[in-house]
């Protein structure tokens, strides 16, 4: 497993080895006792799959609150999406900026987001499944979502904002100034 830290402290690119043969290629998606050894601790809950019709697809800007706060582990099953995680921990140095990758089956690369951040992704192309692992269960009750096309974020995610397909929730979420935050940097590793 290649692992490589981005701009925001705790967010970090995981690539894995593919062994490639005759009939394809194998790789450990996640290793657990590999990622203790490199000082990632995490215990998955939950494992979800979401399946997007067309590019150009938002789902973000989403969240759950503490004390049902989520980590998350996401990667590309077919298709592409550039991938976006939002620092939303308050006294952070970084709160507010972005880390944005294109993950794709292709490129085989994973987002690992801690506790704290917001997360979203926009499809690239057309029936594009997206796998994640959480480390708490869904609560609707500390579900929550800011909007993704926020100018105070100022996210680049490379579609006509008219154009992009959204959820309901999506398009009534808050504007990031108007919303406050749960997360306090340091509240949990
Ligand atoms: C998130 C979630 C949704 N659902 C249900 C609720 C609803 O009927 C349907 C679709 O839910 P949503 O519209 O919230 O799905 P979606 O917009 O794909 O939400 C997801 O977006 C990405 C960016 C994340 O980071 C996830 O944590 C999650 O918030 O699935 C579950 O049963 N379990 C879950 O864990």
């Amino acid at each position: 497993m290649q692992i490589e830290p981005t701009a925001i402290e705790g967010v970090w690119i995981l690539t894995p080895r593919r062994h490639a043969d005759a009939r394809g290629w194998f790789e450990e998606s996640w290793n657990r006792d590999r990622m203790r050894e490199a000082g990632f601790d995490l215990d998955w809950a939950q494992d979800n799959h979401s399946m997007s019709i067309a590019a150009g697809t938002v789902r973000g800007l989403h969240y759950q609150a503490p004390p049902r706060a989520q980590a998350k582990l996401v990667r590309v099953l077919a298709g592409a999406i550039l991938d976006v995680a939002v620092d939303a921990r308050e006294g952070s140095p970084s709160f507010g900026a972005h880390v944005a990758v294109e993950l794709s089956a292709a490129n085989g690369r994973q987002l690992l987001i801690p506790e704290g951040f917001l997360h979203g992704f926009v499809t690239r192309e057309p029936m594009t499944h997206v796998a994640y692992k959480c480390t708490d269960t869904w609560s609707p009750a500390h579900d929550g979502a800011v909007a993704w096309d926020d100018p105070d974020l100022a996210i680049d995610w490379g579609v006509d904002p008219a154009a992009a397909h959204l959820s309901d929730k999506d398009r009534a979420a808050p504007r990031w100034r108007d919303w406050t935050t749960p997360f306090r940097m340091g509240d949990r590793p």
